[in-house]
């Protein structure tokens, strides 16, 4: 199987409500759109999120990067030689994993297709569905609140509260979300690297002197800051999961090496796409570092990748992929399916995507 043809294009999807972390507010997600095209018609999607406070891809970034440094070594290249194709894509290249993840998607999904097996399948097959928690973006005390009480009502029993906006405040969201859910429903926090890592260590001590009860704590600290991150973990009892901080199986065996955080946050916008996600999740599991797989704000194209990812793990048992939740309209048409908090892949070929409505094709 060989691709002959790569198409190009964007879509903007609406939200239900504005997305707000410590990094960012967004009011509509915007993807670039890949369709990797073969002699025999079948087509590969992908898809990419211009997350510039995290990955630094911008839409411009992205856009550039695909047509000047990725189509030119996918057109012609033999589908069946997954090794061979994703050396050649990382080889000259750095940073850009948006770009790469889009790319990378879309070649397993051919990949996938051409051997007649739903992703997950071919990637380890574990389970067809996952759980996903959902995110609560950071506002107030009350409108959280309120927030925290609709996703139950829409089925979930686990949510991750965005904290780091006026972190003074960050005590009182996280207590005020306690008491309205009560006790059995799960609550971590994404601080997105905006407290000190004293602070942290306060705000985390607090959590657990009133019995808040809180599954981890993600990226309480800057990124690049490992020693910040290793200091958190020491002073705590409750887990720290480490997600801007690893990009790359590199940055996944430093954390294991300074034992810097207890969990890891794997995401293919970050990783470079499924082949580099896979080389992280094993230099986890050889360090005991659990894994969880998360997405940034983006499409169904992409949420759809990772979930076949995670589903074909037997160890990771914890997903973040609630954009279904989060965005008002759904322009690709097949892909997974959520039915409350359930993920379920299609069992038909690839990804299981049939279409992209909305396709502005860039030229
Ligand atoms: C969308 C997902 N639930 C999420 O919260 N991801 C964020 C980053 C998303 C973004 O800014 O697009 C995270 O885990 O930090
Ligand atoms: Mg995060």
């Amino acid at each position: 199987m060989k691709v002959v043809d790569v198409k190009i294009g964007k879509i903007k999807i609406p939200l239900k409500k504005p997305f707000k972390t410590a990094l960012r507010t967004v009011y509509f997600a915007e993807d670039i759109v890949i369709k990797l095209i073969t002699q025999s018609g079948f087509i590969g999607f992908g898809s990419a999120a211009p997350t510039v406070a995290i990955t630094g891809d911008s839409c411009d970034s992205i856009v550039s990067c695909l047509f000047k440094n990725l189509k030119p070594k996918i057109i012609g290249c033999d589908i069946s030689n997954i090794e061979k194709i994703m050396t050649s894509l990382h080889s000259g290249l750095v940073h850009n994993t948006s770009a790469l993840a889009a790319v990378d998607m879309a070649i397993y999904d051919l990949y996938a297709q051409s051997l007649n097996l739903p992703l997950y399948k071919l990637l380890g097959g574990y389970r067809n569905l996952i759980f996903t928690c959902l995110t609560i973006s950071v506002n107030s005390p009350e409108v959280m609140v309120a927030d925290s009480l609709v996703a139950l009502e829409e089925g979930f029993s686990d949510l991750k509260l965005k904290l780091g906006i006026n972190p003074a405040q960050d005590l009182d969201r996280v207590k005020a979300v306690r008491m309205a859910v009560g006790n059995k429903v799960k609550i971590s926090v994404d601080a997105n690297q905006a407290w000190s890592a004293k602070y942290a260590v306060r705000m985390i001590q607090k959590f657990e002197d009133l019995g808040l009860n809180i599954e981890f704590v993600e990226q309480p600290v800057k990124a690049k800051k490992l020693s910040d991150l290793c200091y958190v973990t020491e002073n705590v009892h409750t887990d720290i999961l480490a997600d801007e901080s690893v990009f790359s199986a590199y940055d996944a065996f430093q954390i294991a090496k300074y034992r810097a955080a207890d969990l890891i946050n794997i995401k293919l916008a970050k990783a470079g796409g499924i082949y580099n996600a896979i080389k992280i999740l094993h230099v986890a599991e050889a360090s005991d570092i659990e894994c969880l797989v998360g997405c940034m704000l983006e499409s169904q194209i992409a949420v759809t990748a990772a979930a076949h990812f995670a589903a074909s793990q037997k160890s990771i048992v914890r997903c973040d992929l609630d954009p279904p939740a989060l965005l008002a309209e759904n322009p690709v048409v097949g892909g997974a399916y959520l039915d409350g908090n359930t993920l379920t892949l299609p069992d038909s070929p690839g990804l299981g995507i049939k279409e992209i409505l909305d396709f502005e094709l860039i030229r």
